[in-house]
Formats: C-alpha cells, structure tokens, sequence
C-alpha cells in the first residue's frame, strides 16, 4: 500500500487470492476487529521476539538455561488455576488434526473426549487451507458442519450427538500472516487466527455452555504468556463475553519453557486448565537452544524417546507442577499411526503407541493425543484402566526432585547412516508436501508434521557445523556426506510423483540444501518455507 494517506483510508489490505464466499467470514466487523487487534498488540509480540533471539543470542555464547530468580516467589507461593469447566474436566484422549472439512467432522465423530483443530504444526498456511478451515469451524460450532467427497462416493455429516469438544490450535508468535497487512505490516499469524475464532464462534460457543478453546503454541516464558492473558481479555471484553471463558492449555514445546511453567499457569490462572507435553517441538527446541553446544548434540530421532533421561525429567516436572496448580498435565503424541495391510507391523506401531500411551498414565498424566482415529480405543483402554476418576490431579509427584541438569542433561546414542539419510530423506518430502499445501504426512508409517520435520532439519545442521563428529561406521559426518545423501534422493524416490507433494520436490531439495549449508540454524523451516508458499 502506498502512502501514509492510503493507510489511512484503507488501513487493512487482504492480500491473498481472493476466495469465493470469503466475505462471510471476513466482513467489515470482522477486518475492523483484526486491525485493532494489530494495533494494540504487533509493538509487543515484535519486542517478545526480539527477547527471544537476545536469549538465544546468550545460548549460543554459553550460558545454559536456569530457573529465574526473580519469578522464585510465584514458584514457591500457594495458588491454583482457577476452576476447570465442565466440557474440559475429562480430557482423557484427544485426536488432533489439520483443520479441513472431512477432517474436522471424523474428528468430532471419532469419539474422542477433545478434538484440537491444528492451524500449526500440521496446517500448511496457504490462504485457501485458513480460510477452508475458519468456514469448516465455524459450521461445526453452528452443527451444520457436512462435506461430499470429490468423487462423490461418501457424504461425511457431523453427528449432532457429538461431545467431543473442540479446542482450536492457531499459529505461533513467530509467524505472520502475509495475506492480511494492517497499515502496511502483516498481522500475527496467531491473532489472525484465534482473533478470527474468536469472533466468528464465540457467541454461539456460549450459547452452547461452550467457550472459545485453545491450546497456544510455542511459549517460551511467562512473558509471552502475558501476552496471551492480555490478548485473550482484550478480546473477552471487546466482544462483551464473560471474562475468563476463553480457556486456554499451554504446550510446554520449547526447552526456555520447561523452567517457568509455574510462571507460564500464573500469568494466565485466571483461565488456563492445563499444560501439555508438545514433544517434538521440545526436542526441536533443545536442539535450537544447544546448537552451538558440542557436549549436547542429541543422537539420531530414532533414539530420542521419551525414556531420554531430559525428556522424561521434563514431562514429570509437568505433572507435578499442573497438579500443584490444580491444572491438567496432557501427556502428548506417539509418531506411529496404523500400517494398512501388514498385520505384523502394524501390531508393532500399535505396541509402541501402547506402550507409550501406558508410560503416560503411569507417570500421572491426565490425558494424551492420538494423531488418528483407530488409535482412539488404543488410549482410551489404557487411560480408563490407569486413571478411573476424570484426571489425576491428586496423583501429585512429590517423589519427583527435578533439578536444571535433569532438564538440559545430554543424551547418549550414535547417528547410523540410515538416521543420517532417513532425516534427509523426511525433510524433503515433508518439506515438499507443506509447500503443496499439506501439512501432515505419513511417511515410513510415521506421522511427520512441522515439528518433527524440525528435528531433522536441526539435527543436519548441528550434526554438520559441528565438526569431527562421525557415524557409528566411522564415516566423517561433513557436507559431502549430505550433499551424496541429497543428491541421491531423486532417483531414490523413482515414484516421487505419486507421493504428498512430489511437484514441489526439487523445490524442496533445494531449501533443504540452503537450510543445511547456511552458517546460522534458521529460527523455524517454516519461515522461509512460506515465502515460497
Ligand atoms: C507434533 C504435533 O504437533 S502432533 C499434532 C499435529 N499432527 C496431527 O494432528 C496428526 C494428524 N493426523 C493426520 O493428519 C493423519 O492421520 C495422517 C496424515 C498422519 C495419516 O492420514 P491418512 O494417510 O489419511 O490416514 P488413513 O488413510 O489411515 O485415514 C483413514 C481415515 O481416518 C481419517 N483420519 C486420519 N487421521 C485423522 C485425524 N487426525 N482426524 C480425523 N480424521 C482422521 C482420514 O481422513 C480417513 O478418513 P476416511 O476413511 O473417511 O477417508
Ligand atoms: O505440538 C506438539 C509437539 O509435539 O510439537
Ligand atoms: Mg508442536
């Protein structure tokens, strides 16, 4: 937009191809309320950002993240978050997903306690894929959510005796939304997205003795979740709701976050029922946090469960710190989704799915994710058998001393060649499924999203710019290593047409490539990915 007289004219721009039927969703009281969100709030997520490449900036030079000493009262005080709603009591299996039409009615039909409609980690932001899903979501919260098959072999229904209740995922702080630009600058992907919600569904959410629910990405202090407390009020009070009745839980998903969430439930007590262990992400973020740390590169994926001794401190801490606080500790998602047609293998992926699922309710946990539907009765069998109340808050973990080195301690393990040429093998085709407009694959009878595709991503680069690292064979871990690896793909996958995304190969080896060889960790792939989007 040109001009300061423009902006004041026309000060919101919608930049994206414009969509039929869009304005339903996007009308003048809809855009009047995304500019005020930008203008009361883009000064504060830009200095929140800013914070977080100063911390990592320290990282880099050494420190090593700690428990604050100036939050030590809010750890040491007595307080709990403020009662749970009826429709969040009980939360013990929750499916998640990229919010598309089918998706979002087998979602609210599966008979899961919570369906989380992912706009991060498993939506490809594309204009069309946001605004599909805010129509899609708001027809469900309306119940007249239905959608016909392309081929017009199955007409999907949402099932207006559905419970399961609806908790919406928006995009983290880090990311813009470029198809939206308030007085020439891009509004925050997240406001676009929750802010949007928001307003379109909570009026009806109400009526229903629902509320606007969500889960928020990617915190990384107690700042950042002030932030959210902030917006989330503004928003209570500019669209005349109860205050308190957006709910939110927080994903404990970066390693900076694993030290406030005591913090993290204070600042937003007045309206938060849970954390959840987000795993990937952790592990995505403890790689960024050490990147420059050669006495904590992390093995190859395959050998960072959650049994490692930092995770599993980490995901014990946050049971219990939640029940402390009278909130709920989610357990999070096991990569293994159902193998069509192989019996065998398929009872392996669900074992592991078990097994992990059982290590939850063990440790306290009060419910977990499954990433598909026949996965459902897998963690409902065990949650109902571990856990026979609706959660387990009064399971409070007092045997469990959590110290900083639990948290940051390094993990033991190798890279194989086939890790190595796995993780390059992943990124690129997941890589190249996001750029189509996919956000979540299968992939080896994995479920691979942005945050797993991350560990490889950051795990090449560590692996690469930190030198005299070998494989278990012996074999010097350097760029020429990479570049045979990258360059074999190709013919590797001979049938790379048929796969998620197979156009956008190339394209895909290519920032792969760029990613890898630049002197500096990219922040989130998915930032350069979607320039090109
Ligand atoms: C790290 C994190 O952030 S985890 C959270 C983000 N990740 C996720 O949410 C994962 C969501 N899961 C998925 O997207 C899918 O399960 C995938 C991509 C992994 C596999 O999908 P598919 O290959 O389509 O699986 P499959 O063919 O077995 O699906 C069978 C049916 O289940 C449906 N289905 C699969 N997963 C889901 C889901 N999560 N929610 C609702 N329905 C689903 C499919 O749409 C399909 O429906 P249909 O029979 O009516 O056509
Ligand atoms: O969002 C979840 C994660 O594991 O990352
Ligand atoms: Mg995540």
């Amino acid at each position: 937009m040109a001009g300061d007289a423009a902006r004041t004219l026309s000060p919101l721009v919608l930049a994206g191809p414009r969509l039929a039927g869009q304005e339903d969703l996007l009308g003048p009281a809809a855009l009047e309320f995304l500019v005020e969100l930008h203008r009361t709030f883009e000064a504060r997520r830009q200095e929140r950002l800013a914070a977080r490449r100063a911390r990592q900036a320290r990282f880099d030079a050494g420190e090593l993240p700690d428990f604050r000493e100036d939050t030590r009262a809010i750890r040491e005080g007595d307080w709990t978050v403020a009662p749970i709603p009826a429709a969040l009591t009980d939360r013990r299996v929750e499916i998640t997903g990229p919010v598309e039409p089918k998706m979002v009615i087998n979602a609210l039909n599966s008979g899961a306690s919570c369906y989380m409609a992912d706009f991060e980690d498993s939506t490809s932001p594309t204009w069309e894929n946001l605004l599909v899903g805010q129509r899609a979501l708001r027809k469900a919260t309306a119940g007249t959510l239905d959608w016909m098959a392309p081929d017009g072999s199955k007409h999907y229904v949402l099932d207006p005796t559905s419970t399961t209740t609806l908790i919406v995922r928006p995009r983290g702080w880090h990311l813009d939304e470029k198809n939206v630009l308030v007085d020439g600058e891009r509004l925050s992907a997240s406001l676009f997205d929750l802010g949007l919600y928001a307003f379109l569904n909570a009026t009806v959410l109400q009526a229903r003795d629902r509320g606007p629910y969500f889960y928020l990405p990617k915190l990384e202090c107690m700042e950042e979740a002030a932030l959210w407390e902030d917006v989330l009020a503004w928003i209570e009070a500019r669209l005349r709701l109860p205050a308190g009745c957006m709910k939110v839980t927080v994903l404990i998903e970066t390693l900076p976050a694993a030290f406030e969430m005591h913090e993290i439930l204070h600042a937003l007590r007045s309206r938060i029922v849970g954390l959840n262990c987000g795993r990937w992400d952790y592990i995505f973020s403890y790689l960024k946090v050490f990147r420059r740390h050669r006495d904590r590169v992390l093995p190859e994926r395959g050998q960072v469960g959650m049994t490692q001794p930092f995770l599993k401190a980490y995901s014990e801490l946050l049971v219990q710190t939640c029940h402390r606080r009278g909130a709920h500790a989610m357990g999070g998602m096991a990569a293994q989704i159902p193998i069509a047609g192989d019996p065998i293998a398929n009872e392996e992926a669900i074992a592991r799915v078990r097994a992990d699922k059982q290590r939850e309710v063990d440790a306290g946990h009060d419910g977990t994710w499954v990433a598909h539907p026949a996965l459902i009765k897998v963690a409902r069998e065990i949650f109902d058998a571990g856990m026979p109340g609706p959660n387990q808050h009064a399971t409070r973990r007092e045997d469990v001393q959590v110290t900083r080195d639990a948290l940051i301690r390094p993990s033991i393990g190798t890279i194989t060649r086939k890790g190595f040429d796995n993780n390059v093998e992943v990124c690129v085709r997941y890589l190249a499924a996001w750029l189509d407009g996919n956000g979540c694959v299968p992939i080896h009878w994995l479920m691979e999203d942005a945050a797993t595709a991350e560990i490889g991503r950051a795990q090449l680069w560590q692996w690469l710019h930190n030198k005299h690292l070998h494989l278990d064979d012996g074999t010097p871990v350097d760029f020429s290593l990479f570049d045979r690896a990258l360059l074999a793909l190709p013919s590797k996958l001979a049938d790379r047409m048929k796969l998620p995304g197979g156009s956008k190969i190339n394209e895909a080896i290519a920032l792969l490539d760029e990613l890898t060889h630049a002197d500096e960790l990219v922040e989130f792939l998915t930032l350069p990915a979607y320039e090109r989007l």
